[in-house]
């Protein structure tokens, strides 16, 4: 876990609004926020969410298992501190710009925080099914959803560590609760759980279109809606301004060609087209493919619940063009 120091230094740092970090927005871009400043904006995040106040949480505790968060991200293109810090901003956009926190309560809310933070924590830049293909140890342990299982131990582990105890103060009966979501929106990061989930969501928005208050009382519909924003907040960069996107998709594109060299070196295998350095030319229009078989969908769908997220929609739809323009 991070040290003493560093948590004494952060404690002791002035932290800015959310309006002079943009926290809000939903075309948020961190490419000009030091690291420090991504540990202030969590800090101001949490402050404003009021989880400081509600749950006790001891301010030198919550620096330090910030830190520690971030010291067990990997150095790695993509899947790094940063991706889970904007997965982190663009949740609490969504529900303070939507209300959803209304829908979700405290509770609810703190655990999408902290599993946002917490969703690929300990990340090799590998997918699922290179650990099964490497049998790597990870996947000895976990042979369904097998990053995401070891994602989720890995934010216990931290929430456990002494000094790290942000939930300490919680009751059991939180504490509980806090638990069992945390690791449901962590485990509903894996696509593969989104395509699960994704039919019944778009079932119940096209049938009772806004986030009726039905939402709210009824355990099945909160949990389906919680999943689907986290993938949703996972996936975002392809809703950010184009000379985001652009820089994302090279991001992924770095860590899924080593992947694919991984797998041809050491497994012997041909990497499926996206990991496949051979096959770069073609990765405008896979990214066509990509958002239209899971990026529209969800995206689509949150338009339709909460009017304040048709500019994500907006911007995925222009960023289509842009592929489609690269592709030809
Ligand atoms: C095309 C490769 C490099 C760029 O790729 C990207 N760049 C940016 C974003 C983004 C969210 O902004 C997302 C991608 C991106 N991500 C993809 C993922 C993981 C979420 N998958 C899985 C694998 N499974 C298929 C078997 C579905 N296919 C993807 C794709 O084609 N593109
Ligand atoms: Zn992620």
């Amino acid at each position: 876990s991070a040290s003493l120091d560093d948590a004494q230094r952060l404690r002791s740092l002035r932290i800015p609004s959310s309006i002079h970090y943009n926290l809000h927005q939903l075309a948020f871009d961190d490419i000009d926020l030091t690291d420090d400043d991504t540990l202030k904006a969590c800090l101001r995040m949490f402050l404003d969410l009021d989880f400081v106040e509600r749950f006790h949480i001891d301010y030198g505790v919550l620096c330090r298992w910030l830190l520690s968060v971030k010291k067990n991200y990997r150095n790695v293109t993509y899947h790094n501190w940063r991706h889970a810090f904007n997965v982190a901003q663009m949740m609490f956009a969504i529900l303070t710009e939507t209300q959803w926190w209304k829908i979700f309560g405290e509770l609810e809310c703190l655990a999408l925080i902290i599993g946002c933070l917490c969703h690929d924590l300990d990340h090799r830049g590998t997918n699922n099914s290179f650990q099964i293909k490497a049998s790597s140890p990870l996947a000895q342990l976990y042979s369904t959803s097998t990053m995401e299982h070891h994602h989720f131990d890995q934010c216990l582990m931290i929430l456990n560590s002494p000094g790290n105890q942000i939930l300490a103060n919680l009751s059991s009966e939180d504490y509980e609760k806090v638990v069992k979501v945390l690791e449901d929106a962590i485990l509903s990061t894996d696509l593969a759980v989104y395509f699960s989930k994704r039919k019944a969501f778009i079932e119940l928005v096209s049938s009772d279109g806004c986030a009726s208050p039905l939402w709210g009382e009824c355990d099945r519909r909160r949990g389906l809606l919680r999943a689907m924003c986290m993938t949703a907040c996972d996936l975002a960069a392809i809703t950010k301004p184009w000379p985001v996107e652009r820089r994302v998709a090279a991001l992924v594109a770095g860590e899924f060609f080593r992947q694919g060299d991984l797998e041809r070196q050491n497994l012997n295998l041909t990497p499926i087209d996206i990991m496949n350095r051979d096959k770069e030319d073609q990765l405008p229009a896979m990214q066509v493919k990509f958002i239209d078989s899971i990026c529209l969908p969800i995206y689509e769908a949150f338009a339709v619940l909460s009017p304040t997220l048709q500019p994500m929609l907006d911007r995925v739809k222009s960023n289509r063009a842009h592929w489609i323009e690269m592709s030809e």
